[in-house]
C-alpha cells in the first residue's frame, strides 16, 4: 500500500449526528461556508436546517427511515462504507463508485447521555434506551479509518475542525490524535455499560464485587517526580469526585508524596465532626484534634509534635480563617488542604511562596477502595468511622469506673483519630487533641513505647486508644506505667483475660469496641 495522499485530507463531505447540540450550529455554518457538504441525522439535522444551513437528512443517504425510535438511524452500508472506504486503496475508492456511495472526509458524534441517566436514578429501560449504538459505531469506524477519515466526539474541539478546514484539512498527526480521543471516549462509555449491567441490573452473585472491573482513567498531571526522585510519576482523575479534583489556589505543582499525605490528611480531619485539624508527615498523623473553631483545632494539633509538624500537611474539615492562616503561616507548610479559605487567609497564606493551597469540596467517600498487588488487585469497602463500633453507648468497660461524659468524649476522640495511624497504631489524646503518636511498629509494645516517649509527661492523665487489641499485657502495660487514665481497644485476643487484669490491677476503665481500625 503506497501513500497516493498528500498529509492533509481536504474535508469536503461531514457526518454530523450529536446528542449534546451544543455549538453544532456554529460548526455547520463555519463548514457550509468552507464548502463542505453536511449529512446529518433526525434532530441534527433539524436543528441545522432551522438555522437555515443546507443539509441532507442522513436517511435521504440511506434510502432508508430512522425506525424503532431512533435505534437504527445510521447503521446502514451508505453510512458505513461511506466512513470506513480506505481513501489510500484505489479498490476501496472504485468500490464506492460502483456501489454509489459518497465517502465522508469528517464525522462529528456524540454520544447519548448514559453515564448521567445513570445517576439520574433512572429505571433500568431508561437506562438501557441510552445506551448508544449507532454512535459508537460511527465514532469507531471513523476512527479506525484515521488515515482517511477525521473524527471530533466533543463540541470544545469544534473551533480546531474549522481551523484545519480553512487550512485544507487536518493533518495526519492530527487525524490520530484524534482517533485516540475517540476511541478513549467509545472505550469509557463501554466500561461505563458494562460496569452498570454487572453491578447493578445483573450482578454476577451476592459478594458485592463484580466478577469484571473495568476503569477509565485520564491523566491529570505528569509530575516531577515519583516517591523518590530517581521515580516517574503522574496524575490520573476517574470520575468520582475527591483530591485528583481539588482546585489548587497557590505554590508550586503538588509532588506524589504531597498527594499521597493530603489524602491522608484529609480523610482523619474528615474522621470528626467538630472543627478538626489534621497534620500529616509521611501518610502518619503528627497531630490532630477538635476545636471550637478551625484556628483552636489547629493550635491543638501543632502542639502535639511542632518538631514533626515542620514540613508537613495539613487538612482542615472548616473553612481556613484568617486566624489559622496566621498560626500556619508560621511555620513552614507543604500543603494546606480545605473545604474553602477566607479572602483574608488566602491573602495571608499565598504571601507563603513554598506552600501549596488546595480548595476541595466535600463529597461523600467512596464505598470502594483499590490497591494495586503484583499481577492484581485488591478490592475492598473503604473502613469507615461511624459504624456500630464506633459509637461508644456499644461498647462494653471490661473493667474500671465508667469515665464521666467529658472523659468519654475525650476516648472517642482518640478511638476516631486512631484509624488515621498506620498499624501497629497506639495514639494518646488529652482534651480532643493528640499528644502522643506511636505508628508502624511491628509490635504493638513498641507502638505503645513510642507514643508514651512522644507524649512525655502529657502521656500522665491522656487517654489511649489502639488499632487493634493486645495481643499480650505488654503493651497496655506500658501504658498504664506511664499514668494513662482510660484505654480503649477492640478487644477480642484470647488473653483478653491477661490484658483486662492489667487494667484492673491499676485501676483503668479499659473500652471494648468490638471493632478494629487497621491502616496499612
Ligand atoms: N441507532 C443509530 O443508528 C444511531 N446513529 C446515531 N445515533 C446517535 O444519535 C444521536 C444523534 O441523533 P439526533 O441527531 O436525532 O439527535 C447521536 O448521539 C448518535 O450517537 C444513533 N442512536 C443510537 O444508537
Amino acid at each position: 500500500m503506497t501513500e497516493t495522499q498528500p498529509d492533509r485530507v481536504p474535508v469536503r463531505r461531514a457526518l454530523l449526528g450529536v446528542y449534546d447540540k451544543t455549538g453544532v450550529e456554529e460548526l455547520a455554518r463555519g463548514l457550509a461556508d468552507a464548502g463542505v457538504e453536511l449529512v446529518s441525522t433526525g434532530a441534527t439535522a433539524r436543528r441545522i436546517a432551522d438555522a437555515g444551513i443546507p443539509v441532507t437528512p442522513v436517511e435521504q443517504v440511506t434510502g432508508f427511515p430512522e425506525c424503532l425510535d431512533g435505534r437504527v438511524k445510521t447503521l446502514h452500508p451508505a453510512v458505513h462504507a461511506g466512513i470506513l472506504a480506505d481513501r489510500r486503496r484505489p479498490e476501496h475508492t472504485a468500490q464506492l463508485d460502483e456501489l454509489g456511495i459518497a465517502a465522508f472526509d469528517l464525522v462529528v458524534v456524540n454520544l447519548y447521555p448514559f453515564t448521567e441517566t445513570v445517576a439520574s436514578g433512572a429505571a433500568p429501560d431508561e437506562c438501557v434506551e441510552q445506551i448508544d449504538i449507532g454512535g459508537p459505531a460511527m465514532v469507531r469506524a471513523a476512527a479506525k479509518n484515521h488515515p482517511s477519515v477525521a473524527v471530533v466526539v466533543d463540541p470544545a474541539r469544534y473551533g480546531d475542525v474549522l481551523e484545519a478546514v480553512a487550512a485544507g484539512g487536518f493533518t495526519l498527526v492530527q487525524r490520530q490524535r484524534l482517533a485516540v480521543a475517540a476511541f478513549r471516549h467509545t472505550a469509557a462509555y463501554d466500561v461505563a455499560v458494562a460496569s452498570w449491567m454487572g453491578n447493578v441490573l445483573a450482578p454476577d452473585d451476592d459478594s458485592g464485587f463484580p466478577a469484571w472491573v473495568g476503569a477509565a482513567w485520564e491523566r491529570a498531571d505528569v509530575l516531577r517526580y515519583g516517591e523518590n526522585p530517581h521515580q516517574r510519576a503522574a496524575l490520573y482523575r476517574s470520575d468520582r469526585p475527591g483530591l485528583a479534583h481539588a482546585e489548587q489556589l497557590h505554590g508550586k505543582q503538588m509532588s506524589y508524596n504531597n498527594y499521597v499525605d493530603t489524602d491522608a490528611a484529609w480523610r482523619a480531619a474528615h474522621d470528626h465532626d467538630d472543627p478538626c485539624v489534621a497534620i500529616i508527615k509521611h501518610a502518619n498523623p503528627c497531630g490532630i484534634a477538635v476545636g471550637t473553631d478551625i484556628a483552636a483545632a489547629h493550635r491543638k494539633a501543632h502542639a502535639c509534635d511542632p518538631v514533626s509538624a515542620f514540613g508537613g500537611v495539613i487538612a482542615a474539615n472548616r473553612e481556613v480563617d484568617l486566624a489559622m492562616a496566621e498560626q500556619v503561616a508560621a511555620v513552614f507548610t507543604e500543603v494546606v488542604v480545605a473545604p474553602s479559605f477566607t479572602a483574608d487567609a488566602v491573602e495571608v497564606l499565598t504571601a507563603k511562596k513554598n506552600i501549596r493551597l488546595l480548595r476541595l469540596p466535600e463529597a461523600p467517600p467512596a464505598a470502594v477502595e483499590l490497591r494495586p498487588v503484583s499481577g492484581g488487585l485488591l478490592l475492598q469497602t473503604v473502613d469507615r468511622i461511624g459504624g456500630d463500633g464506633d459509637d461508644p453507648t456499644t461498647w462494653t468497660l471490661a473493667t474500671g469506673e465508667p469515665l464521666d461524659a467529658a472523659g468519654l468524649d475525650d476516648l472517642v476522640f482518640a478511638w476516631r483519630s486512631v484509624r488515621a495511624v498506620r498499624s501497629n497504631a497506639i495514639l494518646l489524646s488529652h482534651e480532643k487533641a493528640t499528644v502522643g503518636v506511636g505508628m508502624g511498629q511491628v509490635n504493638r509494645v513498641d507502638a505503645a513505647r513510642l507514643a508514651v516517649t512522644r507524649a512525655g509527661e502529657r502521656a500522665a492523665g491522656s487517654v489511649a486508644a489502639s488499632d487493634a487489641f493486645f495481643p499480650f499485657a505488654d503493651g497496655l502495660q506500658v501504658l498504664l506505667d506511664a499514668g494513662v487514665r482510660a484505654v480503649v481497644q477492640p478487644g477480642g485476643s484470647v488473653r483478653d483475660e491477661e490484658v483486662v487484669a492489667a487494667a484492673r490491677t491499676a485501676g483503668v476503665p479499659l473500652y471494648l469496641t468490638g471493632t478494629r481500625h487497621f491502616a496499612h
